[in-house]
């Protein structure tokens, strides 16, 4: 194989990185609070850019910061539908930007509770999890994954380990009643052909939401790894919209602690709880021959 001199522009894109928007809806006294991390990249031609220093097709970073400013006047409504809006703008008003990558994640915020009501206009930031998600287009195909991080759940009883093979380092004790905790990251791809006009995406996330949760709670575990496989399941059979959902779930260890020095026995009830090293057991569930759509994922190889 002969290799040539010639250097050539690789894959590319460019964008804003993590716009934080805050919109405040107030129309009545009841306020409402909308609170996101915009992340935008524009893909297309930006050969002469890189080559040339000729930025006539360079949207600015700052334009696309400013245009998610201006169109939460209008409202964000889901992360998803916003992320849609985005697409449709900047692919749809310059020629060469022929698709892209936006990225949200969304922070909820309750109510405080103030004499048993939820007040209008004072919010406590709801610490359970993250909502993720991201817009990938790629000429006329728009990939759509919802998701959610750092749902942390754990489970008293109903879970055990035991089975695996013991080798001259295998030390772990078998279990058949142990502490089951991890930090859900959840990621969901819809089908490409879904009618994203259509979809309240705010329902379908807290109703994969309960369905994770469900999964993680109704079966016995032999391991976290067949937990993982049933809360996808649960989610798949019930959404047919969905594709695939990718986990990535640390397992984190609660240890028994030896009581005996202090002439205490411990029938299960005192744990250290471990925050290293942990299990991390990742994987995709998904419904057979499905088409991996990798552009959906990682975009541009290496980056995300
Ligand atoms: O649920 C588990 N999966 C494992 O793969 C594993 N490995 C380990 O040491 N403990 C556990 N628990």
């Amino acid at each position: 194989m002969t290799m040539s001199n010639n250097i050539v522009l690789g894959e590319n894109q460019y964008g804003k990185a993590e716009v934080r928007v805050v919109k405040v809806t107030r129309d009545t006294d009841r306020h409402h609070i909308e609170d996101l991390n915009v992340t935008s990249q524009l893909r297309g031609d930006f050969q002469a850019a890189h080559l040339e220093g000729d930025n006539g097709h360079v949207v600015a970073t700052d334009t696309q910061k400013n245009t998610v400013y201006a169109f939460a006047r209008e409202g964000v409504g889901s992360p998803e539908s916003f992320l849609l809006r985005l697409a449709d703008h900047f692919t749809g008003g310059f020629d060469w930007v022929t698709g892209g990558r936006w990225e949200a994640e969304a922070y909820s915020w309750d109510r405080i509770q103030a004499h048993g009501e939820g007040h209008d206009h004072s919010f406590v930031r709801n610490g359970q999890e993250v909502r993720t998600a991201v817009v990938v287009r790629d000429g006329a195909t728009t990939h759509l994954i919802s998701g959610l991080k750092d749902l942390t759940v754990l489970k008293t009883t109903q879970s055990g380990f035991v089975g695996y093979p013991r080798d001259k380092y295998t030390t772990l004790p078998e279990t058949t009643d142990r502490i089951l905790a991890t930090d859900v990251s959840a990621r969901w791809r819809y089908n490409t052909n879904l009618d994203f006009a259509g979809t309240d995406f705010n329902k379908s996330y807290e109703d994969i939401k309960a369905l994770l949760l469900e999964g993680f709670t109704e079966n016995y575990s032999h391991a976290l790894q067949q937990t993982l496989f049933d809360m996808g399941k649960k989610v798949l059979e019930a959404h047919s919209e969905v594709d695939e959902i990718k986990f990535s779930m640390p397992n984190k260890h609660h240890f028994l602690v030896d009581l005996s020095p202090f002439g205490l026995d411990n029938p299960n009830e005192v744990f250290f709880a471990a925050d290293r090293p942990y299990g991390l057991i990742e994987a995709t569930v998904q419904r057979e021959n499905i088409d991996a759509a990798p552009v959906a994922w990682s975009g541009i190889a290496g980056f995300c």
